[in-house]
């Protein structure tokens, strides 16, 4: 296949006070998240100023993008595009028509399946090229990647890593975490003939292979940033909250691994670092987080080989059995109803 762009996909951030809340409109137009759940939001956003971190971070992985392409000998321009804040997808993909892109391969920044973590983003590359009309170019998206070694391996050294700021003769518990969604959003992840749940599988599976690589036996797997209204239920239990849990059953070190995200934007820097960590303390418990591999060498060379390919046919690599998908060209679905979104109740 020939190609002649890469299109980083992300979801976007505020990049100043004046911009939080316009962000946080376009995030949840018509999703029912209650408006207190907002206000407490964009305090998190305006404790940094208003700027959230992942547009830099998402910016330095670009840039690690385009030196690995060079080095491996790849001519192909890269574009950073955004479902919710600027660079809008829409403005990228005018710019990529205005400079003769024809076929472009789309990396999302989200390894997993599901209707936030991959649908979205299908409906993202259709509306995009609905906005530039009859000259859209083809925009085929990469597939998931949470089993690819180059994911796993890098969030297993930073386990190792953080395990060496906590107390050594303590025993700690290791534990995952991933962004929650509602449970009827799990329920209906992946082809409905497979069952669903592709996304909690998935981030069992990523769990189970980190935990492997960095040779610790026993973990958790607990959810974090949950949003929408309370009646709504979404994957639990929450990173807080199961501290707590850690806390009466006699733990007393917790080493917090993000395997759900590929870089420390806001929702690991506040819900983590800030919240799980305060609570960690409040019991005087040791508290230590994991890095993210976005700004790892190894993540560039990730989207490099999935960029291969394609441009290649190099081999897909993965660790798992569970399912890969994601790859799909102009926005269409992996599957028919595959990760629909349930209709969304909203709040009385
Ligand atoms: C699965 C998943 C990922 C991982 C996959 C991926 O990375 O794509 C993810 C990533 C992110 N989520 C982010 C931010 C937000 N997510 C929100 C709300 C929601 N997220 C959801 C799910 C996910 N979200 C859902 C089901 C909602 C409820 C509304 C709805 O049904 O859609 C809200 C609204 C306020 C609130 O938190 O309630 C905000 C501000 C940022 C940017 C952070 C930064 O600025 O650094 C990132 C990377
Ligand atoms: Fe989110």
């Amino acid at each position: 296949m020939s190609v002649d762009a890469l299109l980083l996909l992300s979801f976007g951030g505020p990049e100043g006070e004046a911009d939080v809340r316009p962000f946080l409109e376009n995030v949840t137009r018509g999703r029912g998240v209650p408006p207190e759940r907002l206000d407490e939001v964009a305090q998190h956003y305006l404790h940094f100023g208003g700027v959230s971190p992942i547009n830099q971070l998402n910016r330095d992985i670009i840039e690690a993008v385009r030196a690995e392409l060079a080095a491996q000998g790849i001519d192909l321009p890269v574009y950073f595009g955004n479902r919710n804040w600027h660079p809008m997808v829409e403005d990228t993909v005018g710019k990529m028509v205005a400079d003769g892109v024809r076929t472009a391969l789309v990396f999302p920044t989200s390894a997993y399946g599901g209707y936030s973590a991959c649908r979205q983003y299908d409906e993202d590359i259709t509306r995009a090229r609905a906005s530039v009309g009859d000259n859209a170019p083809d925009l085929v998206k990469l597939r998931q990647f949470f089993d690819h070694p180059l994911f796993v391996e890098p969030f297993a050294d930073a386990v190792l890593a953080a395990r060496e700021q906590l107390p050594r003769d303590v025993p700690f518990r290791l534990v995952f975490t991933a962004h929650s969604i509602p449970v009827s959003f799990d329920a209906t992840a992946g082809p409905r003939e497979e069952g669903g749940h592709r996304y909690s599988r998935q981030i069992a599976e990523a769990a189970r292979l980190v935990a492997a690589a960095a040779g610790v036996a026993e973990y958790d797997v607990v959810w974090q940033s949950r949003s929408g209204p309370p009646q709504v239920p979404w994957l639990e239990p929450d990173i807080v909250d199961h501290i707590d849990a850690l806390h009466a059953d006699g733990v007393r070190a917790v080493l917090v691994c993000p395997v759900g995200f590929v870089s420390d934007h806001l929702e690991v820097v506040w819900d983590l670092d800030t919240e799980a960590r305060e609570r960690a303390e409040e019991h005087g418990m040791a508290f230590a987080r994991a890095a993210t591999p976005g700004p790892d060498p190894r993540f560039a060379q990730l989207v490099v080989e999935l960029i291969r390919e394609h441009v290649a046919d190099a081999p897909a690599r993965k660790l798992s059995a569970l399912p890969s998908a994601g790859c799909t060209a102009n926005g269409t679905f992996c599957a028919t109803a595959c990760c629909e979104p349930p209709a969304r109740r909203r709040p009385a």
